[in-house]
């Protein structure tokens, strides 16, 4: 028989755990269902893990800059210490009890279970039915995009959940895809002693961004022994005695004990019903208007929403959805200011356009840059302080429109940079400020005065 809710909420990741929290503990009757984990892809196998087998690499490194900057350090990497924090600290063994009882002890109902819509309002799980009264939010994620390379489908190829899992660094590591899943891990496990190739696509690495940053990250990796081969195409895959090889398109082959594939992510739209609500299930992401709506009574969140694959989209989107639900008025999502950061060493963050995205968009663009080794802290820093600050200034209204920080904790440096961004500063303002000497972000007053017509 079906059983009447408020609310159900498909995909209990950081998105659809938000929701069903917050909701529950307004005092609504939510029905919670999760297919795996609890707390979704960020603390199993993504953010979480990623970022304390970084913290370990980065340390590593550090240690590594001692000569010629404060005396000598022996280092013998163990990967034993980061595999348990993981395993231990980040995941609890990969289980999310912990999560549950938020959950429920908010009041909320848990199910276990692969979900699908079967009508306006109407959900199956695990063989029971549920009729939401107020209506659904889908929040299911994505998966990674395996490209249709020949073989690639008959090997046991490793994703970020392998990667995750991994207990040791193995000896050899082919990374397809030089975006920030290959990029992240391709440093951390070369750091760990492992002979890392990183095979991109495009011209550059991380091509979505500034050409400049894909340019500081080829030296650097390569700096560190990474072998990153660009504009490259893999044309075939092949797998036997423990070791994969790759034939790309000028027929060299190239060979590892394992292969990380980190082409991208899709969003999952497959199997949830989509129709049964005259919805289109083939759309690469669901559609959703500013208050998070797909239709009526339907709401989505997070990476399904192809409104980029964070953690922090899908939590910004989240409370705007939690307001919707409840029928409290709130301003629209609003996408201009979008940070992001990938943690290699130097890190990457950037807000809203690149340089290239802004022309797209016919905008008169000036741009202003400047690099961190130039700056008084970068030169102090010296050993590991690479870096570039760049700006992207939309010169008909004089405010930026995007911004990069790739350098020393260029992620933290980034965030001046987002608020100009997001509260659209005159760039006059931002040049007539103070810059507190000598900080990794007075090298954005040399960006701004560097501004000028590309
Ligand atoms: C290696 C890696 C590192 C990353 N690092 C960062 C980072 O540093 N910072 C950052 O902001 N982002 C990072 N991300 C991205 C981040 O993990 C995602 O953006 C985030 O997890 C999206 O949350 P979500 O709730 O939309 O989806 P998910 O976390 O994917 O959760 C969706 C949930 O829905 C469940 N589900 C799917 N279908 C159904 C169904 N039919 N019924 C029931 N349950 C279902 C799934 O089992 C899953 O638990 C990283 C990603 C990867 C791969
Ligand atoms: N620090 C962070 O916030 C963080 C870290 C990791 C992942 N993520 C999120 O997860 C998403 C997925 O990460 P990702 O790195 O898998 O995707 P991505 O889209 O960032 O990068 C994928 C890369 O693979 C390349 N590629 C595609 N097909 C290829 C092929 N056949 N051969 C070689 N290269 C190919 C692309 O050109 C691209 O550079 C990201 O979009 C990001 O939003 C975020």
């Amino acid at each position: 028989m079906a059983q009447d809710t408020d609310v159900v909420v498909i995909g209990m990741g950081v998105g659809g755990e938000h929701v069903a929290e917050r909701l529950a503990g307004a005092g609504l009757d939510v029905v919670g269902v999760e297919a795996e984990l609890v707390g979704g892809e960020c603390p199993y196998w993504a953010c979480i893990p990623s970022k304390m087998m970084i913290r370990a690499g980065n340390l590593l490194a550090e240690a590594r800059r001692l000569p010629g900057m404060a005396g000598q350090a022996q280092v013998a990497p163990d990967f034993a210490p980061v595999a348990a924090r993981i395993r231990d600290e980040a995941t609890d063994d990969w289980n999310d009890q912990v999560a549950v009882e938020r959950f429920t002890g908010k009041g909320g109902r848990f199910v276990r279970g692969c979900a699908r819509l079967a009508g306006p309002g109407r959900v199956e799980a695990d063989g029971q039915v549920f009729i939401a009264r107020r209506g659904v939010v889908l929040a299911t994620g994505s998966r990674p995009q395996i490209p249709p390379v020949s073989g690639l489908d008959q090997v046991p190829y490793w994703t970020n959940r392998d990667a995750m899992a991994a207990k040791e660094p193995p000896a050899s590591l082919l990374v397809l895809g030089g975006g920030a899943v290959g990029l992240e891990l391709a440093q951390v496990f070369a750091r760990f002693g492992t002979a890392v190739t990183v095979i991109e696509a495009m011209e550059r690495l991380l091509p979505a961004e500034e050409p400049e940053v894909g340019a500081l990250l080829s030296d650097v990796l390569g700096a560190e022994g990474i072998t990153v081969r660009t504009g490259a195409r893999v044309i075939g895959v092949r797998h036997a005695e423990d070791t994969f090889q790759l034939t790309l398109d000028g027929g060299e082959e190239v060979t590892g004990q394992h292969l990380l594939v980190a082409t991208g992510r899709r969003p999952n739209l497959a199997g949830l019903g989509l129709e049964s609500v005259g919805l289109d299930p083939d759309a690469r992401a669901l559609d959703v208007d500013g208050q998070l709506r797909a239709a009526a009574g339907l709401w989505g969140v997070g990476d399904l929403t192809g409104h980029g694959f964070f953690t922090h989209v899908a939590v910004y989107q989240a409370e705007i959805a939690v307001r919707s639900v409840l029928g409290e008025p709130g301003p629209d999502a609003d996408y201009r200011a979008l940070s992001r950061v990938t943690f290699t060493d130097p890190e990457v963050g950037s807000v809203g356009l690149a340089e290239h995205a802004a022309r797209e968009r016919g905008l008169r663009v000036r741009t202003g840059t400047a690099q961190v080794p130039s700056s008084a802290r970068g030169w102090i820093h010296k050993a590991g302080n690479e870096g570039l600050i760049k700006l992207v200034e939309d010169a008909e209204r004089g405010v930026l429109v995007g911004a990069t920080s790739a350098g020393p904790a260029g992620g933290e440096v980034l965030y001046g940079l987002a608020v100009a961004v997001q509260a659209q500063v005159p760039v006059d303002r931002l040049r007539h400020m103070i810059y507190a000497y000598p900080t990794f972000h007075r090298a954005v007053e040399d960006a701004l005065a560097a501004l000028r017509h590309g």
